[in-house]
C-alpha cells in the first residue's frame, strides 16, 4: 500500500449495502429517503420486493450503492426458494448489510430468523438499523435499541454499529450514510455520477405498474402479481416538444378467478391502476407515456420454473 498524502484530505470509498429484514420492515423507503428519488418500490404489502433495486448514493468522498432484497421467508413455491437464493448470495457480496428491525413491532421469531443467518456470515459487517422511529416514542425506542443489543450478543453478533432512523420524517437517514460509508473499502466511484440506479427501465416500469396493481387487494392476491413490460417506445410521428412514449404491458395472474379482482367492475379497478402507474412512470422517466395495460393468466407461475424465467426471475 503506498502512503497517502495526509493534506489530499480522506481516501475516496465506494462499495455496496444492502438492507435485510422481514417483510414490511422499511427496506425499500430507507434506501428511497437515502438516495433521495424513488428508485426502489414501496408498498404497505409485505415482499413486493422481487428485483435487486439498486440506488445510488453519491458523495463527494464517497459512492454507496444499496442492493434492495426481498425479505427472507419460509419457501412453499419455487419462487420462494429462489428469493431466498438471492437474498444469501447478496449477503455475501456486499461490503456492509443493514438489518432493518422496525420500532414499532418488538423483535419476533422473523427477526431472530434473520438474525441468526447474518450471525453466519462472519466478514461482513453488520449494522443494526432501527426504521420507523417516528411511530414510537423515546422511552419506547430506547427499549427497542437495548432488544437488539441484546439479541446480538446472545447470537453472538457484533454490530458494527446500531442506528435509529425514520425514513418518512428524514431523522438521522444522513447519519446513516455516515456511518455505512467508513465501512467500504478505499476505490473510486463505480457508477457515474447522477446514476440513481442501474436496474432496467423496463423492470422499474413493471415494478410501479405491480405496485399499483397490489394496492387496495388486500388479501386476495397476496403473490400471484407478475408484470412484464413487452414493449417501450417513443410515438412516431410526434413534434419533439410534444414526445409520447408508447408502454404496452402485460400483468399476469394465475387464475381466471382472479381477473375480475384486478379488473374490478366495468373495469374501473384496471383503469384506476392504470392512471396511478402511468403517472408514476411519468414521473420517473419525465415525459408524457401512453399506458397500454392487458390482463393474461399465467397459470401456476409461481411453480413453474419456464413461467418464471419468463416473468424474470
Ligand atoms: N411511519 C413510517 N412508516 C414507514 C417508514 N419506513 C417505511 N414505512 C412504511 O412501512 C411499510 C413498509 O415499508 P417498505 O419500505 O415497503 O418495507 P420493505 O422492508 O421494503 O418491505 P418488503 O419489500 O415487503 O420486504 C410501508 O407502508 C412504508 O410506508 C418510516 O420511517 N416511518
Amino acid at each position: 500500500m503506498s502512503a497517502r498524502n495526509p493534506a489530499a484530505g480522506p481516501a475516496h470509498r465506494s462499495g455496496f449495502a444492502c438492507f435485510v429484514g422481514r417483510p414490511n420492515a422499511g427496506k425499500s423507503t430507507l434506501t428511497n429517503a437515502l438516495v433521495g428519488q424513488k428508485v426502489a418500490i414501496t408498498s404497505n404489502r409485505p415482499q413486493t420486493t422481487r428485483h435487486t433495486v439498486r440506488g445510488i448514493v453519491h458523495r463527494p468522498d464517497a459512492q454507496l450503492v444499496l442492493v434492495d432484497t426481498p425479505g427472507l421467508h419460509k419457501p412453499r413455491t419455487l419462487l420462494g426458494e429462489r428469493l431466498n437464493d438471492v437474498v444469501r448470495t447478496t449477503w455475501a457480496e456486499v461490503d456492509v448489510i443493514g438489518f432493518c428491525l422496525p420500532a414499532d413491532q418488538k423483535l419476533g421469531p422473523g427477526d431472530t430468523f434473520i438474525a441468526r443467518e447474518l450471525a453466519g456470515i462472519r466478514k461482513t459487517p453488520k449494522v443494526a438499523v432501527v426504521t420507523k422511529t417516528d411511530l414510537v416514542d423515546p422511552k419506547a425506542l430506547a427499549a427497542q435499541l437495548m432488544a437488539v443489543d441484546r439479541l446480538g450478543r446472545e447470537l453472538g453478533l457484533e454490530w458494527a454499529e446500531i442506528v435509529p432512523v425514520s425514513a418518512v420524517s428524514g431523522d438521522q437517514v444522513g447519519l446513516l450514510a455516515d456511518l455505512l460509508i467508513p465501512l467500504l473499502p478505499e476505490g473510486p466511484a463505480l457508477y457515474p455520477e447522477g446514476d440513481l440506479t442501474d436496474e432496467p427501465e423496463q423492470i422499474m416500469v413493471a415494478e410501479l405498474i405491480r405496485e399499483a396493481a397490489l394496492e387496495g387487494v388486500r388479501d386476495e392476491l397476496p403473490h400471484s402479481i407478475a408484470v412484464v413490460v413487452e414493449e417501450m417506445l417513443p410515438r412516431a410521428d410526434r413534434p419533439a416538444d410534444k414526445p409520447l412514449l408508447d408502454i404496452h404491458a402485460n400483468l399476469y395472474i394465475e387464475r381466471p378467478s382472479q381477473k375480475g379482482i384486478v379488473i374490478g367492475p366495468k373495469g374501473a379497478r384496471l383503469r384506476d391502476v392504470g392512471t396511478k402507474s402511468r403517472q408514476q412512470i411519468e414521473a420517473l422517466l419525465g415525459t408524457p407515456v401512453f399506458l397500454d395495460l392487458h390482463v393474461k393468466v399465467a397459470k401456476d407461475w409461481q411453480r413453474d420454473p419456464k413461467q418464471l424465467r419468463k416473468l424474470g426471475f
